[in-house]
């Protein structure tokens, strides 16, 4: 995204970043279909520190590990690096409850699929 009027990327678009790291892992290794899965992961906590600006046209990474594991919930911790960088321009979390695409509700325990590996990103 471009820069907002101040310059840099405004901070509403980490949260975007946060949301793409995870979900795009999640599809590449074939546990999430955001379109078919019988489970989906709805957010209902997020947050983020910011620690040095960055601007377009500098790319970034992200970096992904879970923070804790439960019944039906996920936080998922997330590191924002300028390209290259060893240090993050900004961390944060959000997390991630599981619920039946029909009912919207939790679920009982995580697909085992999905379990074993955020059990790998631990
Ligand atoms: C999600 C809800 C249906 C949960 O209902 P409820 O709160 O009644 O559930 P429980 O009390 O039984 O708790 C279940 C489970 O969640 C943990 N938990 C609940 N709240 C929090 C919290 N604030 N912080 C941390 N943990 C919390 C609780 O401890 C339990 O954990 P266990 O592991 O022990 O099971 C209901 O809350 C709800 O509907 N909320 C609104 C959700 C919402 O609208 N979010 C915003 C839009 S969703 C979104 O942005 C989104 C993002 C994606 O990345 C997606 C990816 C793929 C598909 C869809 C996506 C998507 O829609």
């Amino acid at each position: 995204m471009d820069n907002d009027v101040y310059g840099h990327v405004n901070n509403v678009v980490y949260y975007s970043w946060f949301d793409t790291a995870v979900n795009a892992t999640l599809i590449e290794h074939g546990v999430l279909d955001p379109e078919r899965s019988e489970v989906i992961g709805l957010v209902v906590h997020t947050q983020c520190h910011y620690f040095a600006p960055l601007a377009f046209p500098q790319t970034v990474q992200a970096g992904v590990r879970v923070a804790h594991l439960g019944r039906s919930s996920v936080r998922y911790e997330v590191g924002i690096f300028a390209d290259g960088a060893e240090r993050t321009a900004a961390h944060g979390h959000f997390v991630h409850v599981y619920v039946d695409r029909a009912t919207r509700r939790p679920v009982t325990a995580l697909p085992a699929g999905l379990h074993t590996l955020l059990e790998s990103w631990r």
